[in-house]
């Protein structure tokens, strides 16, 4: 059995390298913040050693002279920590924040290079929070974290030794506080750590309440939900309300609690102090006042290390959830020889193919199927037969189990990026705009797609009245429900994505139920001019279909269904033939909807 505990010491061990790599370059720079660390720590004891200086030698003995000297000692030692002090939190904000924009580059980077699988198991919401708030917390991590944990342990150094050189007995009496403040420390800790997660946990239902109730806003108008909505909101506010009481009352106690701590620890100095000076034990006023100046200092750190070594390891999960993700194998991808472009020649080439998204369920079973150039092959079967699942594999999102695959001549995986958009052109089921002009959304910010290209695939699309139309044309803004911009129908967003596909001019169309929104008329006259320009190109498409006189019109259709190709042949000869396709079209005719249960209706 793997013993847990030693592969958690590991992985830290690992993140802590990793987090040593980040930094390397910026040695020079956490060599100059602890130079500052160091030197801030010696300077701050001398402001309480010169006060010591000046009662014991000037004004219990009444001597003014060389007091101004101590006094510009004084101002200028408070100056110069104060410097330090900017100077430390400056650069280790800057070398931070350095740090975090490599780290957040080459996590979505590596991100974009994931296999899409990593897509299917997590959670969008999960991916997202690793982007922000764990980055976040490695700023606390480097800025605040680490950076505070050290000041204050050299800081706590540096005043022990002080104090032990300025007074032995005084000292230990402040050992004796060390204790009990460690103790109450820890205890307050516990407390509020753990109402500030139970507060996290309110905080989270209350936005998942918010972002369900807010998504489905139609529903529950349509439905007259709002006032058991709102009274639900009530409750999970409720909740959230009581676990931040408990936090704030915990926040709040700790540092009066604190405050009476130390106080009643200088009570106890005074008085030994006193003690001291009654036993004929030589403690001077100035040691006494110097030492309880020194105290202060030493208190402050003892109650925020642990704090600090608490915020260390909460960021250090942070961290290592980051390095979970890089660590994460990317694909391989396919090298373009520089300058030489790769001919896409040939169309579809599917061959004794099986797939499958877990071990041992295939949803796709020794399918075999071609496309040839400049032909138009509609694939259609009920929902969940394994259709997009094809066309995925075609788009080198997914690796076939068995068998092979190709695309314009090439497996998908081996046509470099940079070739991609010449060899295959894609149309998902669901349309994705991103925020940007017409322009950017149609060229996805390829600066090198000449203007007659665009004009040309906007041409085919249809789209060209509808462009115009905008306010701004191709610089119009697209707004995804943020920020201003104009507000594209379903059927709209699903022209400008088809036109999309078409801009270079791919030897392969692969189209998702890419015509669903559009209306009919739109629809046909799309596929006509597609058609026209097709045969002239010798372009290969394969539709996926589930509007019938889609497959009706293409030259050929195979009928899938549980990952297994039923039918094939041309619309014509399926139809005489009165198998699953024609029943299909007569289920259609009828006004059935044979895409959830037309197997059943099709067996019987
Ligand atoms: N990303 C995924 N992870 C796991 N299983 C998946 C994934 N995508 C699809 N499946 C499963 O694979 C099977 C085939 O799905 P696919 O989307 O290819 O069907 P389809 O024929 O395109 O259906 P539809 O007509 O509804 O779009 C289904 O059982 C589905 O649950």
């Amino acid at each position: 059995m793997p013993d847990s505990r030693g592969e958690s010491t590991s992985i830290r061990s690992t993140t802590r390298q990793q987090l040593l790599v980040i930094l390397a370059p910026r040695k020079l720079r956490i060599l100059v913040i602890a130079i500052t660390i160091l030197t801030g720590a010696g300077l701050e004891l001398v402001p309480p050693l010169v006060l010591k200086q000046i009662i014991d030698n000037h004004l219990t003995p009444g001597n003014p002279q060389g007091i101004w000297g101590l006094a510009f000692v004084y101002l200028a030692s408070v100056v110069g920590v104060q410097s330090l002090g900017f100077l430390t939190s400056y650069l280790t904000a800057l070398t931070a924040q350095g740090a975090l924009n490599d780290l957040r580059v080459r996590l979505y980077r590596h991100l974009q290079h994931l296999p899409i699988q990593y897509y299917d198991q997590n959670p969008l919401g999960d991916i997202i929070s690793r982007c922000t708030a764990d980055v976040d917390t490695v700023d606390t991590l480097f800025s605040s974290g680490v950076a505070g944990l050290v000041t204050d342990l050299v800081r706590l150094v540096t005043v022990s030794f002080a104090m032990i050189a300025l007074s032995p007995i005084l000292a230990l009496i402040s050992a004796l506080v060390v204790p009990p403040l460690l103790w109450i420390t820890n205890a307050f800790r516990v407390r509020i750590r753990d109402a500030e997660r139970k507060n996290r946990i309110a905080v989270g239902l209350l936005n998942t309440h918010l972002q369900e109730t807010f998504g489905g806003v139609e529903v529950i108008r349509a439905f007259g939900r709002e006032p058991v909505i709102v009274a639900r909101f009530r409750l999970v506010l409720e909740k959230t309300l009581k676990a931040y009481n408990l936090s704030a009352k915990f926040s709040a106690l700790y540092t009066p609690i604190m405050q009476i701590l130390m106080a009643i620890a200088i009570t106890l100095l005074l008085w030994g102090g006193a003690q001291a000076g009654l036993h004929k034990v030589e403690i001077s006023l100035g040691t006494l006042t110097a030492f309880v100046l020194l105290f202060k200092r030493f208190f402050d750190p003892i109650t925020s290390v642990g704090e600090e070594w608490q915020t260390v390891q909460s960021a250090l999960s942070g961290a290592e959830r980051i390095f979970q993700v890089l660590d994460l194998p990317v694909e391989e991808e396919a090298m373009s020889e520089s300058g030489t472009h790769i001919k896409p020649t040939g169309g579809i080439l599917v061959n004794d193919m099986t797939f499958g998204y877990f071990e041992d369920q295939p949803v796709l079973n020794h399918v075999t199927l071609k496309v040839a150039p400049g032909e138009h092959v509609a694939l259609v079967g009920r929902t969940g037969a394994g259709k997009s699942s094809i066309l995925n594999l075609l788009g080198g999102l997914y690796t076939p189990w068995q068998g092979v695959i190709q695309v314009a001549g090439l497996d998908p995986h081996q046509i470099p990026e940079i070739e991609r958009r010449r060899f295959i052109g894609v149309v998902p089921q669901a349309v994705q705009l991103f925020s940007g002009s017409v322009l950017e959304n149609l060229t996805l910010g390829d600066p090198d797609v000449p203007e007659e290209a665009v004009e040309r695939a906007v041409h085919i699309a249809g789209v060209e009245g509808l462009i115009q139309s905008l306010p701004k044309g191709y610089d119009t803004q697209i707004s995804n429900g943020a920020g201003e911009g104009v507000q594209l129908s379903s059927g709209q967003r699903q022209m400008l994505s088809l036109a999309r596909a078409l801009i270079w001019d791919p030897a392969v169309l692969l189209f998702d139920e890419a015509t669903s929104a559009i209306d009919s008329a739109s629809e046909a006259a799309f596929r006509q001019a597609l058609l026209a320009e097709t045969s002239r190109h010798q372009r290969a498409i394969l539709t996926v279909a589930h509007r019938l006189s889609t497959a009706r019109e293409a030259d050929r259709v195979i009928v899938l269904e549980n990952g297994l190709i039923l039918e094939t042949g041309t619309p014509a000869e399926l139809i005489h033939k009165g198998g699953r396709f024609a029943a299909l079209l007569e289920l259609e005719a009828a006004g059935w909807d044979w895409r959830a249960d037309a197997s059943d209706t099709v067996n019987s």
